[in-house]
């Protein structure tokens, strides 16, 4: 009978990775320290009933190598021994995965955690600057990431090892600031009254923030789907659309340093998710970083620190296969979510 396993030992090779988002599930496999990772296509959620299916027919039906081990970043909080998927109909039953795929060791991480990872290996080709390009200096970093919903997670540097801290960050509160600011927050949809960050910093987000400058300005929304929103943003096709993405990235830029402010985040703020990449010329302009420095009084030192946006595409997987190789740089908690044979 499959057991918890509170054991720190490294997973045994070959190790299944696997970046499981509501909509998509990226896998690959580890065969060694040594070895470059073997890269699966890209699932649907969507396609398969259920994630044990997906790993058999997406990974194990397409390759002769036995995984013994899984190491799976899910969306989602990971409590007992039956997980389900945030936005997914898929439930991660890692007892099940040991009986029926032949696992011997499953490890269930938090895929924000597995952003903070990737965070602290990711080379300079697999991120750009946004304003100043500083010196990367080994010290705690930050991650958050607009897709769909608002990920934030933090990665402290500490007795010489990277520890992610995974949270429920997006869900903090986001205040008025400006004159605009307070005309736009009455017209925002709040959840049980308040304005969480990611009631504005996500696709659907973007959505009730047009929506909200819409009625303050006393005009029709044309626009429906946050692409279309960014789209005509970008391209200063629609003047309500470009003050959206200008908001946005204004008010990605206060919670990013507020978060860089609670974990002293001098290794740089990270920003991924599906929505920063494609905002890259926004986040450029002056707003973001003006927005992230102005924490008065600290202003200086947040001038000193770097921001960038996660451009790799596989982020979350390069994270769980740095991890994977060498998990002693790495202090990833694995109580309660660590099951073996
Ligand atoms: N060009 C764009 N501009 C703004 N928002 C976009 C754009 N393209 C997609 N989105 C929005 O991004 C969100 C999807 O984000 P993302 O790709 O990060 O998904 P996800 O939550 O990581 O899920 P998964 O891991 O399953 O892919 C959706 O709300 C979508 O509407």
């Amino acid at each position: 009978m499959p057991k918890l396993n509170n054991s720190e030992a490294p997973l045994p090779f070959p190790i299944l990775m696997g970046d499981i988002g509501g909509t998509n599930a990226r896998f690959s496999v580890l065969v060694d320290a040594y070895a470059e990772p073997k890269q699966f296509p890209n699932l649907h959620a969507a396609d398969f009933k259920t994630i044990d299916d997906a790993i058999k027919q997406g990974v194990l039906d397409k390759t002769s190598v036995r995984p013994r081990s899984a190491v799976l970043a899910i969306a989602g909080p990971i409590n007992g021994d039956e997980i389900p998927l945030t936005n997914s109909h898929w439930v991660v039953r890692p007892k099940t995965m040991i009986s029926d795929l032949g696992f011997e060791d499953v490890l269930i991480i938090n895929d924000f955690e597995a952003q903070a990872l990737a965070v602290a290996t990711l080379s300079g080709d697999a991120r750009e600057a946004i304003g100043p390009e500083l010196e990367t200096v080994v010290a705690s970093r930050a991650v958050l990431g607009p897709g769909t919903g608002l990920g934030v997670a933090g990665l402290v540097h500490a007795q010489h090892a990277w520890i992610p801290i995974p949270g429920e960050g997006g869900h903090i509160d986001l205040g008025p600031r400006s004159e605009r600011d307070l005309q736009i927050w009455p017209h925002l949809e709040a959840i049980e009254g308040r304005i969480s960050a990611e009631q504005i910093l996500c696709g659907r987000g973007l959505q009730n923030l047009y929506h909200a400058l819409c009625k303050v300005d006393g005009v029709q929304p044309t626009l429906k789907e946050p692409a279309d929103i960014t789209t005509h943003g970008l391209a200063g096709t629609d003047k309500l659309a470009e003050e959206t993405v200008s908001l946005f990235v204004t008010y990605l830029g206060r919670l990013a340093g507020d978060v860089a402010l609670l974990f002293m985040a001098r290794g740089g703020v990270y920003l991924s998710g599906g929505i920063s990449q494609k905002i890259i010329p926004a986040l450029k302009k002056p707003e973001f970083r003006a927005a992230f420095e102005d924490k008065a009084p600290h202003s200086a030192m947040m001038r000193a620190i770097p921001t960038y946006v996660v451009t790799h595409p596989l982020a979350a997987l390069e994270g769980l296969s740095s991890y994977a190789r060498m998990p002693q740089n790495f202090g990833v908690a694995t109580e309660g979510r660590r099951w073996r044979r």
